[in-house]
């Protein structure tokens, strides 16, 4: 959306991160783990999730977001090579994904800033591989979001570190990994009805700039959206 200023821009996001966080933290524990079983079950059975080899996947917060627990383990099992977000604190903006290696390095990790589990540098007095630093490659980031639209874009948290952390990877030459986020249905139906309620001129349901990434999949309990590369 060319037209659209960047403080107009930030000002929409806002609002819809605002509307959108609230449904998602009304939402019942049984119903998140009800919606993330069936995105789970989606997610594992998505023939290019089946076929990748090293893929990104969020350790879910406390709230708010689904349970991304048997994603990872069957990522794990798999023999698949795991990162998980390490934000690096040193830099605004800047977030790492460092190799987790298997259940037990996973089930240790503590804690960090808004509830969610991250590794630390090394393990076992080893530097933990770094998914930006070649030869690490990832064929997959499974994203966390806040709300999606129809033309497969994504509003996240707010901080720009999955948009940044994209154009970091893609910046050092390598393919862009697939790009796959997933969402509790309810969500993208309260936006729908929000959309109703702001149309405005825009086709866009949530407000896209310049640094943004569209999705290459949406999974959501009840379907897949997908786009040809
Ligand atoms: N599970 C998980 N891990 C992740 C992310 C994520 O979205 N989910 N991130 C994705 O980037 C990074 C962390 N980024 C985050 C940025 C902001 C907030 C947050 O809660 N911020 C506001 C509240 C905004 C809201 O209501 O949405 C705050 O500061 O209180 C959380 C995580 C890396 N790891
Ligand atoms: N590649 C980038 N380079 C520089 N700044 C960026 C980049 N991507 C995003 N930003 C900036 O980061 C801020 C937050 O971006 P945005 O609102 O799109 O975050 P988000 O996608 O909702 O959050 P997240 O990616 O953390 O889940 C904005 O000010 C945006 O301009």
């Amino acid at each position: 959306m060319l037209s659209t200023t960047s403080s107009t821009l930030k000002t929409q996001k806002k609002a819809l991160r605002k509307a959108v966080s609230s449904v998602l933290r009304s939402l019942g524990s049984a119903y998140i783990r009800e919606q993330s079983s069936a995105v789970a079950a989606k997610v594992l059975s998505l023939s290019s999730f089946r076929q990748c080899k090293s893929v990104s996947c969020y350790l879910n917060m406390p709230m708010g977001e689904l349970d991304t627990s048997s994603i990872v383990k069957e990522i794990l099992s798999s023999g698949k090579t795991l990162f998980v977000p390490k934000i690096d604190v040193g830099t605004e903006g800047k977030m790492d994904f460092l190799q987790v290696y298997d259940q037990e390095d996973l089930q240790l990790l503590p804690a960090g800033m808004w509830g969610i589990r991250e590794p630390g540098m090394e393990y076992n007095g080893v530097k933990r591989t770094n998914a930006l630093e070649p030869p690490s490659e990832l064929d997959m980031i499974l994203v966390p979001g806040v709300a999606f639209d129809r033309s497969m874009a994504r509003l996240g948290h707010g901080k720009g570190y999955y948009d940044r952390y994209i154009t970091s990877y893609i910046a050092t030459g390598r393919p862009r990994p697939l790009l796959v986020t997933f969402f509790a249905c309810i969500v993208a139906l309260a936006l729908r009805e929000q959309l109703m309620d702001n149309a405005t001129s825009t086709n866009y349901l949530v407000p896209m700039g310049e640094h943004d990434w569209k999705m290459d999949i949406i999974v959501t309990p009840d379907e897949v959206l997908h786009v040809e590369r």
